[in-house]
């Protein structure tokens, strides 16, 4: 099967194979082909140019790109999108004032969550989360990260851990699966947590191991969650079962979450709305890419992370989602992108970037998806007639997107 799509307005982020991720001011170019061609065969990027120098073969689909752009789907490397029901009284309460700490210390926030997936079965919470599965490829979203979290439980974290599998096996794109088992202390445990901590390490881990139910282990670092001791303990127990650190830090606090992440050799440092000179230097130099999530400083109201610090100092950043039901719900990486233009001063190119090849290499894809090259992924996307690319963060909360190709195909969700 072969497509060829021509007269391209323009095809972004065009990348060699050997570019894996942009940092600092690399960020703020995003290489791309004015009047386009790009040939798909079956599921791979075959060939890509000028339409000057478009191949003369007949292809099994042409499709007429006259005035859209063509750009690699989005790489959401931030969510937990796997959940059951939804938190929309926490959202209402803190509209009267209450904060999201205040929300999670009477019970409410992960917990709360945590609870409703409990009593749901598998069947259902996969229905559930395929919905949303759907909602976001359509939106443009070509590779995802998922994290368990809400289980709390031995049961209830396998169960969620099996259904981001059955995700796995029946879409068809790339996904990653996290363990997150140190999302929150679950009330059985409110005064012992390290009894919660050896449930994970001797008991939930053995057997996530055995069923290969994840890539990563996540823990949620902060304030009244997990310590640096906590995280330490977690992140080395998951390396033993061969999982990368991938972890929340730095959404209220700095005391030095970061700096830990990277002696872990984190592939990725998540959220980081607060952060110190001393957070930032102990990123340079390091493999672990720095994730923002805009649309969770949104919802909630809290800061955004300071892009430009991070980008000015040299480093890379990627922009995710964190699609959750507490703090983000909302999966839509477009939006996600207009945000880091809006508020956190990134340019478009910068946030292109961080949203697609940055995103593919904070889960471990750099190689397979994020960027238009050669024999990577055909998960590539086609906008509706547009004046620019930077139309596209600009006019936000529009819908830009005509279709969506999934490994070479069209998709019709
Ligand atoms: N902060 C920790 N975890 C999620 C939110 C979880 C929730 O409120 O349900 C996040 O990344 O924002
Ligand atoms: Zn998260």
């Amino acid at each position: 099967m072969s497509l060829l799509i021509i007269n391209i307005k323009e095809l972004l982020q065009v990348r060699d194979q050997h570019i894996l991720q942009v940092s600092g001011k690399e960020m703020g170019i995003l290489p791309t082909i004015k009047n386009a061609f790009l040939l798909i065969e079956d599921d791979i990027i075959r060939d890509f140019g000028s339409m000057d120098n478009c191949p003369n073969k007949t292809p099994d689909r042409i499709i007429d790109a006259q005035g859209k752009m063509v750009l690699p789907t989005w790489c959401d490397s931030h969510t937990h999108i796997v959940y059951s029901g939804h938190r929309e009284q926490e959202f209402v309460d803190r509209i009267h004032g209450l904060s999201y700490e205040d929300i999670a210390k009477r019970g409410g926030g992960i917990l709360n969550s945590a609870k409703k997936l409990q009593k749901t079965s598998e069947d259902d919470l996969y229905e559930q989360s395929i919905k949303r599965v759907k909602a976001v490829i359509k939106m443009g979203t070509g590779a995802l990260e998922i994290k368990s979290g809400y289980g709390l439980t031995v049961d209830a974290e396998l169960k969620m851990l099996r259904v981001i599998k059955r995700v796995q096996d029946n879409f068809p794109i790339p996904i990653k699966s996290t363990f997150l088992g140190a999302h929150a202390l679950p009330s059985e445990y409110k005064d012992n947590k390290q009894g919660y901590i050896d449930l994970i390490v001797n008991e939930m881990l053995p057997q996530i191991s055995k069923e290969q139910l994840a890539d990563f282990i996540d823990v949620f670092c902060e304030k009244g969650y997990f310590n640096l001791e906590d995280t330490e303990i977690i992140l080395n127990a998951g390396k033993q079962y061969g999982l990368t650190p991938k972890i929340h830090v730095n959404q209220f606090n700095t005391f030095g979450g970061v700096a830990l992440g990277v002696k872990h050799h984190a592939l990725s440092v998540d959220h980081l709305e607060e952060l110190n000179a001393d957070d930032i230097n102990s990123l340079i130099g390091s493999q672990t890419m720095p994730v923002a999530l805009p649309s969770c400083s949104y919802f909630l109201s809290i800061p955004y992370t300071p892009a430009r610090k991070l980008i000015d100092a040299g480093l890379p950043l990627a922009l995710a989602s964190d699609y959750n039901p507490g703090s983000t719900p909302s999966g839509n990486m477009n939006f996600v992108v207009s945000t880091a233009c809006i508020k956190m001063k990134m340019t478009p190119e910068e946030a292109i970037n961080a949203a697609t090849i940055n995103g593919a290499y904070a889960m471990g894809l750099a190689n397979e998806v994020g960027s238009i090259t050669k024999g990577k992924k055909a998960n590539v996307m086609l906008t509706k007639a547009i004046p620019s690319y930077h139309y596209l963060p600009y006019a936000f909360g529009d819908d830009h997107i005509e279709m969506v190709i999934i490994n070479g195909t069209p998709i019709n969700y």
